[in-house]
């Protein structure tokens, strides 16, 4: 098992699809100057990997092999990170429902879960991280500074994502976003390995009637709180 390296500060923020994490997570790091980390992108860089590969997501041997050997780069140009996989840019290649789809069916593995374990608690660097996922606060970093757990009710959830695809103008049906969701939480939520769910710690914040703002308002409220800026 690895280590945490307990001297950095860590916020750590889970919840389900489309409750906002990313977006908030971004706007933490900003905001603090801290380091990021998307946990969902290396599970998303995992499914990629596997398909590129010919590699079944039930193939529970060839996946840990993928996970413990991706051969990623996270680069910032203009302030837009840029993700690179195996030389090839796949920066929204990852973002599309597919591979997230495959990426939650591929979180439900132990061995991948582990394999990736090391490489999470990597990013925790001075003066602190920001960390966005499932389980940062319950697994990854249990002593995380602050836990925020983002919810948001399956419609607004769903009816954001509907909006997002429809801006960067693709179709998209509200009907087949809401039950893809639902399908996803389900499986997040329910396998019996770090399972979605608030830390015991966690502050949580349910984001369905609140803006954007209103959400990073209501952290960093809690971060000066914690005396952490
Ligand atoms: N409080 C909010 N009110 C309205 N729209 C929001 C709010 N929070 C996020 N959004 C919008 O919802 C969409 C999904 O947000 P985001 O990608 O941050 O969610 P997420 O939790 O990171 O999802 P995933 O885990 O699938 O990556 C984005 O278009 C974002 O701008
Ligand atoms: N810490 C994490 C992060 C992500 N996952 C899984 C479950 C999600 O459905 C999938 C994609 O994540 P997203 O990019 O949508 O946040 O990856 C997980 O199990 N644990």
């Amino acid at each position: 098992m690895s280590q945490v390296n307990t001297r950095v500060p860590v916020i750590t923020v889970d919840g389900p699809s489309g409750s906002g994490k990313g977006t908030v997570c971004r706007l933490l790091a900003d905001n603090l100057g801290w380091r990021l980390l998307d946990s969902g992108a290396l599970y998303r860089l995992t499914a990629l990997a596997a398909s590129h590969h010919g590699v079944s997501i039930k193939d529970e041997e060839a996946l840990v092999v993928l996970a413990a050997h991706l051969d990623v780069q996270f680069t910032s140009r203009d302030d837009v990170v840029q993700i690179i996989l195996e030389g090839e840019e796949v920066t929204q290649a990852i973002r599309s429902e597919s591979v997230g789809n495959d990426a939650s069916v591929i979180a439900a593995i132990a061995s991948v879960r582990m394999a990736l374990l090391e490489r999470q608690r990597a990013f925790a660097e001075l003066p602190g991280l920001i960390a966005d996922g499932r389980d940062m606060g319950t697994v990854v970093f249990p002593h995380a500074t602050l836990k925020v757990y983002l919810d948001a009710s399956a419609e607004e959830r769903a009816s954001r994502r509907y909006n997002q695809l429809i801006n960067k103008g693709l179709s998209a049906s509200l009907e087949v976003i809401l039950k893809d969701l639902q399908e996803r939480d389900a499986r997040d939520k329910n396998r019996s390995v770090a399972p979605l769910k608030p830390a015991s710690d966690a502050m949580v914040l349910d984001s369905t009637s609140m803006t954007i703002e209103e959400v990073l308002g209501a952290i960093l409220e809690e971060v000066r709180h914690k005396g952490l800026r």
